[in-house]
């Protein structure tokens, strides 16, 4: 007889083939509801991507504000909105005498702008600065600035003049009377290692502030800082405003030579009335590292030779050296006859004021005489190094006549190099906390 079936084993079977089918169920949901998570999380995240990429970048249309911008969520929009902010914005910019500027000075924390900002401030003219505190320099210098004006109630906004949302913010919240527009990439020489930081500041970024001035609504008056480097290779002398421009020996002259045409167009199509100024070698207590006068001081202290440059047919590089207080005095000059705009939301009305002018010391120095000051004034000898001028864009001299900006608005320069070199040096010993005979000869001898 045969056997019965064994119904144990059977059974097992059949439960673990049910068990196995159960799993592969379980495991294909456990994958299909993966990759729905998946997906879903997938279109999320390109949602948020979609999200900030038309936050933060420009249509394509042909939005004038938006053109130049290039525009990081981290930036100034995004910690510059709120109510505090808008507040210190508002405090720093309104005027406390009658009929005061509301004045927008970029570069504010740069040697030109902070002195210029500092006497807006102290007649009664609101301030706000801009800065983007790059380091080209030594940016805990800029900082100090910074701090200086702070306690004169001045606020500076960090963001570049390229920031489009932001000056059209800026705009919004104050209406600006005046701009005076400092910020630059300086520096002759600097040019040639790297050009491209002339181009981003001088030409973009002056646009980009003239693009944001020209569609405000009542547009503001534009006072702007040019250069004697765009003289160039002239052999005229004394350098006149009427002299031809166009042969800039450095690339650096070349955008400042450009940002005089860009204020012709500007001028020309929307009625912003638009006042350059040709800065001849501006020197001074708060100045910039990156000149002569300053790395000079520095050196000779330190004990380092410096590189006196001369000229092929060994002639003496001379400049038209300008105490910072003149060039103040002028640039106020400057703001006070500049006339208003006449165009509004970017439509030109009439024709507005386009001007251009020197600002020097029409006495040209020598570096030589320049170092023997300094020597003078440090109680120590220079290890000098005389060389050729090397092929860097450095012109053989500079001398401005500033006749035009004397009728104008009565700019005279009073400071020779050697006191504005003696106030120069005291501040700098000050600041960097040098002590030495220096400081005592300085102390018995200054005001
Ligand atoms: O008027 C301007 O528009 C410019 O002025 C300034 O340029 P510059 O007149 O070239 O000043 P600065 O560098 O101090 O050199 C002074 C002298 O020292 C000579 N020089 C320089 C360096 C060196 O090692 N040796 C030397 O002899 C050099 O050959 C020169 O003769 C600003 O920097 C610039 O931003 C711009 O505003």
């Amino acid at each position: 007889m045969a056997s019965p079936p064994d119904m144990s084993k059977t059974t097992t079977g059949k439960l673990e083939r049910y068990n196995s089918y159960i799993r592969r169920l379980n495991h294909t949901k456990f994958l299909s509801a993966s990759s729905k998570l998946l997906f879903r999380l997938t279109l999320l995240a390109a949602l948020i991507l979609i999200f900030f990429f038309t936050l933060n970048y420009p249509p394509l249309s042909d939005n004038s504000h938006h053109v130049l911008h290039h525009h990081n969520f981290l930036s100034s929009t995004f910690y510059g909105g709120g109510a505090a902010w808008e507040k210190k914005v508002r405090h720093s910019s309104t005027p406390r005498r009658p009929n005061g500027f509301s004045v927008l000075v970029t570069g504010a924390g740069g040697f030109v702008g902070s002195h210029c900002a500092l006497a807006l401030k102290k007649r009664g003219d609101g301030v706000l600065g801009l800065d983007n505190f790059n380091s080209y320099y030594d940016p805990s210098l800029k900082r100090a600035r910074q701090a200086l004006l702070a306690q004169h109630q001045i606020f500076i906004v960090e963001a570049d003049l390229n920031d489009a949302h932001l000056l059209t913010k800026l705009f919004d919240v104050v209406p600006f009377t005046h701009i005076l527009h400092l910020a630059a990439q300086a520096g002759v020489r600097y040019a040639m290692k790297n050009p491209q930081s002339y181009v981003n500041s001088n030409i973009a970024g002056f646009i980009n502030l003239l693009e944001i001035a020209k569609a405000t609504n009542p547009q503001p008056s534009i006072v702007w800082a040019s250069s004697s480097s765009v003289y160039g290779l002239n052999t005229q002398n004394p350098f006149s405003e009427s002299h031809g421009t166009d042969q800039p020996a450095s690339l650096y002259a070349a955008t400042k030579k450009a940002g005089e045409e860009i204020a012709h167009t500007y001028n020309h199509i929307y009625g912003l009335s638009i006042t350059g100024l040709r800065f001849f070698t501006v020197y001074g207590p708060w100045g910039r590292p990156d000149m002569a006068y300053f790395f000079f001081t520095k050196d000779i202290l330190q004990g380092k030779p410096i590189t006196i440059y001369q000229t092929a047919d060994d002639k003496e590089v001379a400049r038209d050296f300008t105490y910072i207080d003149d060039i103040v005095r002028g640039c106020i000059g400057a703001l006070d006859t500049a006339e208003k705009s006449t165009g509004s939301g970017g439509k030109k009305k009439a024709p507005a004021q386009l001007r251009i002018y020197n600002l020097g010391n029409t006495s040209p120095v020598s570096v030589g005489k320049l170092v023997s000051i300094i020597e003078n004034l440090l109680n120590v000898k220079a290890k000098k190094h005389v060389i050729k001028m090397p092929r860097n864009g450095d012109v053989p001299y500079t001398h401005a006549n500033v006749s035009l900006a004397y009728k104008d608005f009565g700019y005279k320069p009073t400071t020779d190099l050697a006191s504005g070199l003696r106030k120069f040096v005291k501040w700098y010993i000050g600041y960097y906390g040098i002590e030495s005979k220096v400081k005592k000869e300085n102390d018995s001898s200054d005001d």
